[in-house]
């Protein structure tokens, strides 16, 4: 290409203005004083254009250049990348010429020639994480051979490290998908496994033992697995490649292992060699070609040999002349060629790395043959020759891969709009609603459990117990009904004060605090089910957690408050005559409910037996306790029946139990009378109304109680929580909880996956789009 054919096209015209300077600063400058590159097949004037006075200022990029221009400016500095298969990367000038594997950070034809395969790589990442599509594949090297034939040894010499699983109980048994990431910038060598966030790796033993492990975890029984192990290296010595290591075929299976072992490596190894991938066959050079099973298997699937690169390892272990004839295999020549290599230099095995590569580099230079025959041979030729031939592949298959791509991204934006209507979201932003809404729905809470609402429980609660102790102290007493004329006797005054006390210390503090804990738990509880907090088990808990821990702190607190406060009326209680009217209100209202209740009990047992059947019962019933009062006996006890068949006995019981029931009914007939009286009309009859003082009392004890449970307790608490809420559930949580969080509820998660995948495909698409223009 010329230098005008060159400028003509996308290139920017500060660019085209610069070069044109330079052309115009050459005719002027002495150029003897000038290195001059080889150029020979560039028509452009054989001239380092960067050695010039000012080329450097006006080359510079300014920010925001893209990759496009940069690569230009490399182009226009270094010699044009040759054919793909270029015959000067053979033993007479290629094992020393391109870079060792473990030497310098490479060389800038190197560079031009990784940009492709560099972006690509980082496109098939990104579009790993997107689906596993087969349309959205790009190729990979993928590495096939017999056992033992080397397959390991080649693709340490390219990295420059021993970092495979080594062994002899077969210990490659998932396919490794190897990244290898030229690190230009960094002097840093490490690797990295994506499936396991491991982080950086910088031991390559640790690497090695990583590998082990995995492939060792898959049973005897199973022998091989084809769920693949990804690794990635960076280092400034690889070049980018993908490569994939599968196990060694094999040609009989060893006593452990499964019949059907050879059978499931060949369809292993068969699944990783269809297009769009390169194949590596591997054979050491040792072997007869004929019987290669790489070989073998690649004809089958690649009979013109368009995608496959042979490689002969052990090349020190034939004789040279053999081994330079191997090169050519006439039986299955390939288009992409042999190529030979020594990875184990002088039968004790180097390391991988820069002595491995001199030692052989030695190899070949000392024995004359492989130089006459110019043969493809050595690391450093296969390392550019995959250079070449994935660069190539990549190339060829961008076009396939942008349509493939924009008809997901068509399909992703569709769903997108019409499951979303475009609404964006964030894992973030959906931590944050929902506990937004959890903290709205708290503070309608608080307003909903009010003083009013905490004082009808605590209410509740006391009446209840007002209701026991008169049971138990008058309304089962028999004497009660003359109560009005007789409240003045010593024995109903003591019983007051009896009854006082056992309402005052029944330890009223802690049971009205307990009670309004157990609400707001059975609260709190019911709002973390509801709704989204349905999907967040473990959120749910913490939030529980932190809520109980929070009450329980408060707990014996208010308690002491409470019981402090309410110390005075253990001893007495004053009220007004207003009080006392409340009182017996709700002490008729008591009565009115405890005699309903009891009507209600006896009708059902009347309806159940028969009217007639039930008097007669209770007739029997009425004599034989006269009969017991007349010999001096106790009053018989009817036992509850066992069985429900015995319907006499039941009957019996069910008398028993009316009768009760219409003394009790008559008791509280009788109270309600009095408490509608005159007499009970006025607080100085106390006495005679013990229901209206233990409600007076009641009234008051709720009062205190409640004052202190709000401000010790329910205050605190309706202050603290929603804080605490943002504190541990919000601030405090990392990325990776975050996401947890977000994508377990699962419309969330469906959201942000179509969300992701758009976002990523958009992302390829532009790395695409600005690939295939300089492409
Ligand atoms: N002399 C010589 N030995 C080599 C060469 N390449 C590999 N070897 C030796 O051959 C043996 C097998 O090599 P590996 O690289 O483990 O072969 P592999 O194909 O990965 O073996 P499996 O993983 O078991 O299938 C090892 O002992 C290597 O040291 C070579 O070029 N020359």
């Amino acid at each position: 290409m010329t230098y005008e054919e060159i400028t003509k096209e996308t290139v920017p015209d500060w660019v085209r203005d610069s070069l044109s300077q330079a052309k115009d600063w050459m005719s002027s400058i002495d150029m003897s004083k000038i290195k001059v590159p080889d150029l020979s097949n560039v028509s452009l004037p054989t001239v380092d254009v960067s050695q010039l006075p000012g080329f450097k200022e006006a080359a510079v990029a300014p920010a925001g250049m893209d990759d496009g221009v940069k690569n230009f400016q490399a182009m226009a500095t270094a010699p044009p990348p040759g054919p793909v298969l270029n015959k000067a990367s053979s033993v007479s000038g290629g094992s020393s010429g391109s870079g060792g594997p473990s030497g310098s950070s490479m060389s800038p034809p190197d560079q031009d020639l990784m940009i492709l395969t560099k972006k690509l790589i980082e496109v098939r990442n990104l579009l790993k994480t997107v689906n596993n599509n087969a349309n959205l594949q790009l190729p990979s090297i993928v590495v096939i051979g017999s056992q033992s034939s080397g397959k390991s040894s080649v693709l340490e010499a390219i990295v420059g490290h021993e970092f495979l699983p080594k062994g002899s109980n077969m210990v490659t048994r998932r396919p490794i998908e190897l990244t290898l990431i030229h690190s230009e910038n960094s002097k840093e060598e490490y690797g990295e496994f994506p499936q396991l966030g491991l982080g950086k790796i910088s031991d390559f033993k640790k690497i090695q033992k990583t590998l082990t492990d995995l492939n060792l975890a898959v049973p005897d029984s199973e022998c091989v697995s084809s769920k693949p192990i990804e690794l990635r290296i960076y280092s400034p010595n690889v070049p980018d490649l993908t490569l994939v290591d599968l196990p060694g075929y094999i040609q009989i299976h060893s006593r452990h292992q499964p019949p059907t072992l050879k059978q499931k490596i060949s369809d292993l190894c068969e699944m990783y060699i269809k297009e769009p991938n390169i194949i590596l066959a591997v054979c050491a050079a040792d072997v007869d070609l004929a019987n290669s099973e790489a070989l073998r298997a690649s004809r089958k699937i690649d009979p013109l040999g368009h995608r496959t690169i042979g490689v002969l390892t052990k090349m020190d272990l034939v004789d040279p002349a053999d081994a330079v004839a191997k090169l050519n295999n006439p039986d299955f020549p390939l288009q992409l060629g042999y190529i030979g290599v020594v990875c184990k230099a002088g039968g004790s095995g180097n390391a991988p790395g820069q002595a491995l590569i001199r030692a052989e580099d030695n190899y070949f230079k000392s024995h004359p043959e492989f130089r006459q025959a110019n043969a493809s041979v050595g690391t450093p030729v296969l390392r550019n020759r995959l250079m070449k031939v994935l660069e190539e592949h990549m190339g060829r298959g961008l076009y396939r891969i942008v349509n493939s791509v924009e008809k997901e991204l068509d399909d992703a934006r569709y769903q997108f709009k019409v499951h979303y209507n475009d609404r964006k979201i964030s894992p973030e932003s959906y931590v944050a609603e929902a506990m937004d809404s959890l903290k709205t729905r708290f503070k309608a809470f608080t307003k909903e459990f009010g003083k009013p609402q905490v004082r009808d429980q605590v209410r509740a609660m006391l009446e209840e117990r007002i209701r026991e102790i008169c049971e138990e102290v008058y309304w089962n007493d028999p004497r009660v009904n003359q109560l009005p004329k007789i409240c003045s006797d010593p024995i109903w005054t003591t019983r007051l004060d009896l009854t006082f006390a056992s309402l005052t210390k029944s330890g009223v503090g802690r049971s009205s605090v307990q009670l309004v804990i157990d609400t707001l738990v059975q609260n709190m509880e019911q709002m973390l089910s509801a709704d989204q907090f349905a999907h967040h088990p473990e959120a749910r808990e913490q939030i529980l957690a932190f809520s109980t821990e929070i009450l329980r702190s408060k707990f014996h607190v208010t308690v002491d408050q409470v019981e402090n406060t309410i110390k005075p009326y253990k001893f007495e209680v004053e009220c007004t005559e207003q009080e006392w009217q409340e009182g017996v209100k709700r002490a008729v209202t008591l009565l009115d409910t405890t005699l309903s209740t009891s009507e209600q009990e006896l009708k059902t047992i009347k309806s159940a037996f028969g009217r007639r059947r039930l008097r007669n019962a209770i007739a029997q019933i009425k004599k034989q306790e006269k009969e017991a009062e007349v010999n001096g006996l106790p009053t018989p006890v009817v036992a509850e029946p066992v069985s429900e068949s015995d319907r006499e006995a039941k009957l019996l019981f069910n008398a028993r139990e009316a009768l009760r029931l219409q003394k009790h009914i008559s008791t509280l007939q009788g109270r309600l009378a009095a408490l509608r009286s005159r007499q009970c009309g006025v607080s100085a009859n106390k006495s005679c109304c013990p229901e209206a003082l233990l409600e007076v009392l009641a009234d008051k004890l709720t009062y205190t109680a409640v004052m202190f449970i709000y401000v010790e307790l329910l205050n605190e608490f309706f202050f603290q929580l929603p804080r605490e809420i943002d504190n541990k559930l919000y601030y405090d949580l990392n990325r990776q909880q975050i996401l947890k969080f977000a994508n377990e509820n699962p419309t969330v998660r469906k959201h942000l996956e179509i969300q992701e995948r758009k976002a990523t495909l958009e992302l390829v698409m532009e790395k695409l789009r600005s690939l295939n223009r300089k492409h």
